[in-house]
């Protein structure tokens, strides 16, 4: 897989709860051409998810089958419940095509895309502090107590890994943060 373009696959990743999802979707309003990749996921939807467009919401045996066709770019299993995905063939495509592409993923998952795409700009998007991103976590309301609880437990271990990244964003002002992420992207 090469992109002859200036094509750029950019990695974004960072704990659960620091706004990955809400500064990209800023990040689709201020260039509503962007390609962000959509993953799979053994997660059922939550209320709102969008097929397709949030996530391909798959089962376990659909997932098993796309590990075994290597239909996957990376997958990890996230939190120690489900397992998350991205297609390969779409980023493909779309490098091949000459267009930057977008995934958003945890730190397992960034570390397979940087093994097997070195030239993956990876970007590690930051809480003002850990005060913080537990009030974003629990403000979502998304996850029981025992869901969040795990999910900072993985946090801790994420914020380790801010140094691996090309890119530090701290995510202080979605609009600001989003306006970095497309600078990366080239997109400004
Ligand atoms: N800069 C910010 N200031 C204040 N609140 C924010 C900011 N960015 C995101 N949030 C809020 O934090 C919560 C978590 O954001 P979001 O769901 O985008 O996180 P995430 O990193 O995608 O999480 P996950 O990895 O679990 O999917 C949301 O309620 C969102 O509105
Ligand atoms: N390794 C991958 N991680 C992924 C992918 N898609 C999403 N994720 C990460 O999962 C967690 C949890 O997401 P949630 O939607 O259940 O809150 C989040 O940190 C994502 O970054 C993927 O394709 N591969």
């Amino acid at each position: 897989m090469t992109s002859p373009t200036n094509a750029k696959l950019v990695v974004l990743a960072g704990p659960s709860g620091v706004g990955k999802g809400t500064v990209v979707r800023r990040l689709r309003e201020l260039h509503p051409d962007v390609y962000v990749s959509v993953s799979v996921t053994t997660r059922p939807p939550r209320p709102g998810e969008v097929e397709g467009r949030d996530y391909f919401f798959i089962s376990a045996d659909r997932f098993d089958s796309l590990i075994e066709s290597d239909g996957l770019l990376e997958w990890a299993l996230v939190h120690g419940v489900h397992r998350y995905g991205t297609p390969a063939e779409p980023v493909c495509e779309q490098l091949e095509a000459g267009h930057s592409v977008l995934v958003e993923i945890d730190l397992a998952g960034a570390r397979q895309v940087r093994a097997a795409r070195p030239d993956a700009v990876t970007v590690f998007l930051e809480p003002p502090s850990i005060d913080e991103l537990i009030r974003r976590l629990v403000g979502r309301a998304t996850e029981s107590q025992e869901e969040v609880d795990r999910r900072l437990l993985t946090a801790r271990r994420e914020m380790a890994s801010r140094s691996e990244f090309d890119h530090v964003i701290r995510n202080i002002d979605v609009d600001q943060a989003a306006r970095e992420l497309a600078a990366i992207l080239g997109l400004d």
